[in-house]
């Protein structure tokens, strides 16, 4: 555990509204860029005020709650978007890497307003270096090959066919090694360009665009959009709508989501005063892939923060399975890897316990000229493994496109 740099408490904070500031990830320096985008709004951040890394186990969120109080203390905001800590979670409560930061400088936009804010003396304003190519890249196997990906999909279906349990979500990674060191700045762009309905995110080294929010907290307010159930995109629009028919239809998708949908409102529901949880999904229509999507809204009946829900909610069984403890245990089995971030919550919390987080879907972790990049899918009874493989590749299409352009 490390908590760097000295901060004095409380924290000496200034937040300034400010015009325009154009597209924020355009301020971000190379090293450490922190960031949160959808629709061109956000937030940037760059430098360390603070940082920790969290110790895995079953409390983790609960000692993260702690250390944000006692560095955040009396450090509220009147207004506009004050101090944030940028976090990231290991999918599985056992593994080490959850990271905490708190920025020393955040440029933030909502609703169209602009703000910055400092920690400490503001760091010299310096222009960002130009953003660098990775040149050429080249992949290779995780863990597993993909026919041994293959293998493990037919062997968690058919124990879910034997009645263990009802869903499982397995995923694979593959490295990518690039001829230069891997700039993220061009990664968010590109993937903030191209999937400006997702959350573009890049939390100590987690890089990604997600399309799923675990958790927005704005007040007493709460959101969540649920996704399980995948098809790809047409090659016309005829048969775009056709193959979004044909994932309404499908028994197996249907079944897929409502496994999604029942562990998110068993985790809300003695956090929530009110809960709208829909009868029926929607289609989330990616550059990609389409999705079976739910939003969910409610009201919270006290005054949880934002990381306390997302304490009940990981892992959903978007990214786990159903029942919870029986999918992680096969997960650990068969997957052969530690999914460290990936499938973890990402996002940021503010001083108030509002905040915004996401599934870390669509990511990769990246260190110097190297990628590792992860996709999963959910296995059901009936799931057919080359069809759940072509399904990981679409969605490791979305870091690869963020490599190459
Ligand atoms: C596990 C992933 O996606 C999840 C989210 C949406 C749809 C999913 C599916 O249909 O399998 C997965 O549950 C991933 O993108 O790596």
């Amino acid at each position: 555990m490390s908590v760097a740099l000295g901060i004095t408490r409380p924290l000496p904070v200034r937040t300034i509204p400010i015009g325009d500031p154009g597209n924020l990830l355009s301020s971000l320096p190379s090293t450490a860029p922190y960031a949160w985008i959808r629709h061109g709004e956000g937030l940037a951040g760059w430098g360390e005020a603070a940082k920790v890394t969290v110790p895995p186990g079953p409390d983790r969120f609960a000692w993260a709650r702690k250390w944000l109080a006692s560095v955040f203390g009396d450090a509220h905001t009147h207004g506009g978007i004050g101090p944030v800590a940028f976090g990231t979670f290991t999918f599985d409560e056992t593994s080490p890497g959850s990271t905490l930061v708190i920025p020393r400088t955040v440029l933030a936009r909502r609703g169209g307003q602009a703000w910055i804010t400092t920690i400490g003396d503001p760091a010299p304003a310096e222009p960002p270096t130009p953003i660098t190519d990775p040149g050429r890249i080249s992949y290779g196997d995780g863990s597993l090959t993909a026919p041994a990906w293959e293998t493990i999909v037919a062997r968690a279906s058919r124990r879910i066919r034997e009645g263990e349990l009802e869903k499982v979500v397995l995923a694979r990674d593959l490295t990518a090694t690039a001829q230069h060191p891997i700039d993220v700045r061009l990664l968010l762009t590109r993937l903030a360009d191209r999937y400006p309905d997702c959350y573009t995110f890049s939390v100590a080294g987690l890089v990604g665009a997600t399309p799923e929010l675990l958790i927005r907290r704005t007040g007493q307010q709460i959101e969540s959009l649920v996704l399980a159930g995948t098809t790809t995109r047409g090659t016309n629009p005829a048969d775009d709508i056709a193959r979004g028919a044909a994932l309404f239809a499908s028994t197996k998708d249907r079944h897929e989501h409502e496994c999604a949908i029942a562990s998110v409102r068993e985790a809300l529901t003695p956090l929530a005063a009110r809960l709208n949880v829909p009868d029926e999904p929607e289609l989330l229509v990616l550059p990609n892939l389409q999705h079976l999507a739910s939003h969910v809204t409610g009201t919270l009946a006290d005054g949880a923060s934002v990381l306390d829900v997302v304490a009940a909610l990981h892992p959903t069984a978007a990214v786990g399975g159903t029942p919870t403890p029986t999918a992680i245990r096969l997960i650990r089995e068969l997957e052969g890897m530690d999914r460290a971030g990936y499938a973890g919550p990402v996002g940021w919390i503010d001083a108030h316990g509002d905040g915004e987080w996401g599934i870390a879907l669509r990511s990769g972790i990246v260190e110097g000229h190297r990628a590792r990049l992860f996709a999963g899918c959910g296995i059901m009874g009936t799931s057919d493994p080359a069809s759940e493989l072509a399904e990981a590749q679409t969605k490791f299409r979305v870091m690869q496109y963020a490599l190459e352009g």
